[in-house]
């Protein structure tokens, strides 16, 4: 999810500070902070805040937050020394609760789910976003609904099977001509996940270069929201966003996205026009290649008229599932690829398991992919150690609550370590090492009942787009590993594979991977 990005605000923090003269910002935040401070000493609480690292005055604690650019990391190490559970930062104006352990995890996304289960109101939701993705409202549970039911539930995502074939068979196809020679990877990655998101919601559209252009504009959005941003701290600096740029800016990128999706989205509109009036309501050929597009136009006809789904909603609910699907899906399956070239037992393991499954094809397809136990357990693993979005998304308490003792007030913004979570040494052994066998013949899976164990979050704001993110996964990891082995550049050793991480709108490698791809010789050709 490149959305709203908290995970981010570091780098964003260090880059827009630099271009506002810090001497007048310290003394706007200085008048702000008296006047701030004179309202809240009117507010009392019965039980302790949280503890946390100390603070200073008008920043908090953001410049303990900016010796690492690897924000998840730093987190964790500050909830070690001050609170292992629940720990409070102030950020800014805003206090913080950092949520590192599971058992803190299953009060906030289950025990007081519907207390927690608000996203803070962005800047970038209301300009980008159309407002979809803001705090929980009707408007909001309704297009929950629409996006579980009618895009993202198994039952649609199963109808774009053929298009998740054809994109990854497409990519097969370029890395066999590539043998040899060294490839970006990654790109490739992104790639597919962008065909693949591209195709599901549009079909086939007239301009053949509308899809590398949206999807530019897509990275685009996708990097300018990527941070912590420092307007979002201050929220009663209303002039802020417009001083850093960062209002003009977004600005500038929604209403190009928007041009793009009036005139992509009005073009399936027309198709659909011409459709009916060629076969009428009745074409079920039609029905069984519908996009997301179509599923919208379904249910805008049939939504209720007293909350109609609108083409602001249409709209947002299409650039929503682009910013929230490419980016996050590429990672798990660039990181457990690497871990698979760093582990080369792993790999052969791994593809010992597709080649006997599938010997003598030439594709992977998806009806063979519940034979291959073992990768699901090497893509679980992946996750566990490399969560696309390491703090999830930032949530918002509704309501005073109590955890453990601690008052967390109203408006609280909530960060949960869901990295740190999932590396915890008391519910895994070995936690930081790359060990697959660990899910094997083991209950534990993603889909948000475990709280030591949550890629995908968890409660009423879990990831809804987990099928179809995870259809692709498999099927584009089983054909990398199945159609080709693969090598470093220049003769690296695998185990020298560098592995650092980059933070930006969701976590990636922080050098794309490179590699050699080497057709197997016992694919059919
Ligand atoms: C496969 C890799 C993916 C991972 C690891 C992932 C992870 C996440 C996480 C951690 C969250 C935040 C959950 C929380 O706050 O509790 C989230 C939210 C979300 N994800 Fe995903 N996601 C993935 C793929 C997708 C895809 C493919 C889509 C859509 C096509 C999608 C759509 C969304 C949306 C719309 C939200 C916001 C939900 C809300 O606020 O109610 N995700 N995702």
């Amino acid at each position: 999810m490149a959305i709203l990005r908290l995970e981010n605000y570091v780098s964003s923090t260090q880059t827009q500070l630099s271009t506002v003269p810090l001497i007048t910002f310290a003394i706007i935040l200085l008048t702000f902070a008296i006047r701030r401070r004179s309202s809240r000493s009117k507010s009392s609480t019965t039980k302790p805040l949280p503890p946390g690292p100390w603070k200073l005055p008008i920043i908090g604690n953001l410049h303990q937050l900016m010796t690492s650019p690897l924000i998840h990391h730093r987190l964790r190490d500050l909830a070690q020394k001050h609170g292992p559970h629940l720990m409070h930062l102030q950020l800014g104006e805003l206090s913080h609760v950092v949520v590192s352990s599971p058992e803190a995890a299953r009060e906030v996304m289950k025990t007081h789910d519907l207390s927690f289960g608000s996203r803070p109101n962005l800047l970038v939701s209301d300009l980008v976003l159309y407002s979809v993705m803001g705090p929980t409202s009707d408007h909001w549970r309704q297009m929950r609904k629409i996006n579980f039911t009618g895009l993202l539930g198994p039952k649609r995502v199963a109808t774009y099977r053929p298009i998740r074939e054809s994109e990854v068979a497409k990519l097969v196809a370029e890395l066999s001509l590539r043998r040899g020679a060294a490839v970006d990877v990654s790109r490739f990655l992104s790639g597919v996940f962008g065909g693949v998101t591209f195709r599901a919601a549009f079909g086939i559209v007239k301009d053949v270069k509308a899809e590398a252009r949206f999807l530019e504009l897509v990275e685009g959005v996708t990097d300018a929201v990527a941070g912590f941003q420092i307007s979002n701290l201050y929220p009663s600096l209303k002039f802020l966003p417009t001083l850093t740029g960062f209002r003009a800016e977004l600005t500038r990128l929604h209403l190009a996205a928007d041009r793009m999706l009036e005139e992509i989205i009005g073009e399936q509109k027309a198709k659909r026009v011409a459709r009916r009036k060629e076969f009428g309501d009745d074409d079920s050929q039609a029905a069984a290649e519908e996009n997301l597009v179509d599923v919208l136009f379904n249910l805008q006809e049939s939504s209720d008229p007293a909350h109609p789904i609108t083409m602001h909603d249409i709209k947002g609910v299409v650039f929503e599932t682009f910013l929230a699907g490419t980016e996050t899906a590429t990672r798990p399956a660039e990181w457990t690829l690497s871990e698979m070239i760093k582990n080369p037992n792993v790999m052969q393991k791994a593809q010992e398991e597709v080649r006997q499954m599938c010997a003598g094809k030439e594709f992977v397809s998806e009806e063979d992919l519940h034979k291959l136990k073992y990768l699901d357990c090497v893509i679980q693993e992946g996750l566990r150690l490399h969560s696309s979005l390491p703090l999830l998304l930032p949530r918002e308490s509704r309501e005073r609550e109590e955890i453990f003792g601690y008052e967390i007030p109203a408006k609280t913004r909530i960060i949960i370590n869901g990295w740190a979570i999932n590396r915890d040494p008391r519910h895994w052994t070995d936690a930081d090492k790359f060990y697959p066998e660990r899910f094997l013949d083991c209950s534990i899976d993603y889909k948000g009942t475990n709280f030591h164990f949550i890629p995908f979050g968890a409660g009423r704001r879990m990831c809804p787009g987990i099928s179809f993110g995870m259809s692709v996964v498999k099927l584009l990891l089983a054909n990398l590993i199945y159609c080709f082995d693969w090598k470093l550049p220049n003769d690296a050793n695998p185990e020298d594979l560098d592995m650092t991480e980059y933070f930006s709108a969701s976590v990636r490698r922080k050098y794309n991977l490179s590699l050699i791809p080497i057709p197997y010789e016992g694919m059919k050709h």
